[in-house]
């Protein structure tokens, strides 16, 4: 197995709390490379494979690659992986109106990993779900919908808490740390 991984986004927010989330233990050298991949439409699972594949074509490597979608439950799963063209064309104000006249304000944020040790092999998926509240937007605008998102039993949103407590119960943190298992299944270092 390759001793390097390459994480490919166009998202250097992302790309900052994964290698904040990994730590400096994790058993693999980390490189990044800055690629806005395309994106099929359809399933997350579909999606993420398809990312990976062309990732790993470009790169010529081992990759992992992100998609993060959030679920609004009244709309049955939308805005989902389509939430970055939302959040694009509405801001944190009117994705959280998208919701006026619903009851059911719930959502859930969820982040699948995608791993392809070369552009031949099979992917292996990693997924983290964080179930949440949409709200009134509250807290930093510098990531997202970190602003409308409240995650259960917290009062408030992800963009109030502190970077260090969103990086211990977010979608994020849950799909890293299977993956960090996949990768050091002694996992001594589990700190954020
Ligand atoms: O407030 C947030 N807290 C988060 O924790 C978070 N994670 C992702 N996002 C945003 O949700 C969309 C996902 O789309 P996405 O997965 O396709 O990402 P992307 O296109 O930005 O990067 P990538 O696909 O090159 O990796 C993009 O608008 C991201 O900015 C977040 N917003
Ligand atoms: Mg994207």
């Amino acid at each position: 197995m390759s001793r390097t991984l390459t994480f490919v986004t166009g998202n250097a927010k992302k790309l900052e709390e994964i290698k904040s989330i990994l730590g400096h233990k994790f058993p693999y050298k980390v490189d990044s490379v800055r690629i806005d991949l395309p994106e099929l439409q359809g399933e997350i699972d579909d999606i993420i494979t398809e990312k990976a594949k062309e990732a790993a074509k470009r790169v010529k490597g081992a990759v992992v690659v992100e998609d993060t979608c959030l679920c609004f439950n009244a709309l049955n799963g939308l805005p989902g992986p389509y939430i970055r063209s939302f959040l694009e064309k509405l801001g944190p104000e009117n994705l959280y109106k998208l919701l006026d006249g619903f009851e059911d304000k719930t959502a859930n944020a969820i982040c699948t990993l995608g791993f392809c040790r070369d552009q031949h092999s099979e992917v292996v998926l990693f997924q983290g779900v964080t179930e949440g509240t949409i709200v009134a937007p509250r807290g930093p605008r510098d990531f997202g919908w970190d602003p409308i998102f409240q995650p259960l039993d917290y009062d408030q949103t992800y963009a109030e808490l502190p970077k260090a407590t969103k990086n211990k119960i977010s979608h994020r943190f849950r799909a890293v740390d299977k993956l960090r298992d996949y990768f050091n299944p002694s996992k001594s270092d589990n700190e954020v």
